[in-house]
C-alpha cells in the first residue's frame, strides 16, 4: 500500500502488539514471565483480553518468546477471545525494542495505528486503551498513558557495586514527572521510522519518537495498568482480579 493510500490514523483500523518474548528474571525462576498465571490463567492472556476489550482493536499480534510460539498459538486458541479480533503470533528477539520491531514487521499494511503493550500489564483497563486510541486518532504521533508520582525521585551516581551508597547529584520538581504505562499508541509510520532511525538503548517505545524531535502527549494512566516486574507484584495482580469478580458479582 503506497502512502498516499494509506488511511489516516483518525479512520484506521487499530492493531496491538504484545511483546511477550521476556524471561522475567525479576519476578524469580520459571516459565517465561508472560506465561506465568495470574489466577489459573496466563498472564499474556489476560493481557490480550485487555487490549481486546477494545472494540477499535482489530488485530493482536503477540511477539512470543522463541521457543515458545507454538505453546502461545495454542493458549490463543484454548481461551475464549473476541470473534471480531484477529490474532498473529511472531517469534520475539533479545531485547524488548527488537520484539517491538518484529511484531511491527508482521502488521498488515491496512493499519494505520499501532498500540504497544507490554505482556507483562496483564490488568489495564478498556478505558485506558481506548484513552490512548483516541488521542492518536486525534493527530498525536505518539501518546503514553502516564500517572504522577506518590515518590519523591533522587538522581544518582550509580554505584560501581550493588548496594553500595550512591551520592545524590539531583532531585527533580516531582509535579513535572509522570510515570509512564503501556499501551503506547502510535501513528505507524511515526513508530516504524522509530524504529528504523534510533539506535539508542530505550525503555520505552516513546523515547524513540522523542529522539525524531517530536512531540509525544501523556494522558491519563491507571493504577491497575502496573507492571507485573517482582514477586510482589503477583500478590497485587491476584487481590486486583478478587477485587474485580467480588464488584462482578460473581
Ligand atoms: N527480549 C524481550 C524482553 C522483554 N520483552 C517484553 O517486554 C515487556 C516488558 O519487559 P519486562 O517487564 O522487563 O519483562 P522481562 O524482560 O521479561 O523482565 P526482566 O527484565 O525481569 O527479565 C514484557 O512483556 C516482556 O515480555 C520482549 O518481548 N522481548
Ligand atoms: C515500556 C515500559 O513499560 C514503560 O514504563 C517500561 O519502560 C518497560 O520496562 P522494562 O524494564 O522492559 O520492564
Amino acid at each position: 500500500m503506497s502512502d498516499e493510500s494509506r488511511p489516516t490514523p483518525a479512520q484506521s483500523p487499530v492493531a496491538a502488539v504484545i511483546p511477550a518474548a521476556g524471561r522475567g528474571v525479576r519476578l524469580g525462576p520459571g516459565a517465561p514471565k508472560a506465561l506465568r498465571a495470574l489466577n489459573g490463567t496466563p498472564m499474556l492472556i489476560h493481557a490480550v483480553r485487555a487490549l481486546a476489550a477494545s472494540r477499535h482493536v482489530s488485530l493482536v499480534v503477540v511477539v512470543a518468546p522463541p521457543e515458545g510460539t507454538a505453546e502461545v498459538k495454542s493458549l490463543l486458541d484454548a481461551h475464549a477471545l473476541p470473534e471480531r479480533t484477529d490474532f498473529l503470533v511472531v517469534s520475539g528477539g533479545e531485547s524488548r525494542q527488537e520484539s517491538v520491531r518484529l511484531g511491527l514487521d508482521a502488521l498488515p499494511p491496512e493499519y494505520g495505528v499501532v498500540l504497544v503493550h507490554d505482556a507483562a500489564r496483564p490488568l489495564v483497563p478498556v478505558d485506558t486503551v481506548d484513552g490512548v486510541i483516541e488521542a492518536v486518532r486525534d493527530g498525536a504521533p505518539a501518546v503514553v498513558p502516564a500517572l504522577p508520582l506518590a515518590d519523591t525521585v533522587k538522581e544518582v551516581e550509580p554505584a560501581a557495586v550493588a548496594g553500595d551508597p550512591e551520592p545524590v547529584v539531583a532531585t527533580p520538581r516531582r509535579d513535572r514527572l509522570r510515570a509512564v504505562q503501556t499501551p503506547q499508541g502510535f501513528d505507524r509510520a511515526t513508530l516504524v521510522r522509530a524504529h528504523e532511525e534510533v539506535t539508542d538503548d530505550v525503555t520505552d517505545d516513546a523515547s524513540m519518537v522523542e529522539r525524531l524531535g517530536l512531540t509525544v502527549v501523556a494522558v491519563p494512566g491507571h493504577e491497575e495498568a502496573f507492571k507485573v516486574t517482582r514477586p510482589l507484584d503477583l500478590v497485587l495482580a491476584e487481590a486486583v482480579l478478587a477485587r474485580r469478580r467480588l464488584n462482578d458479582g460473581f
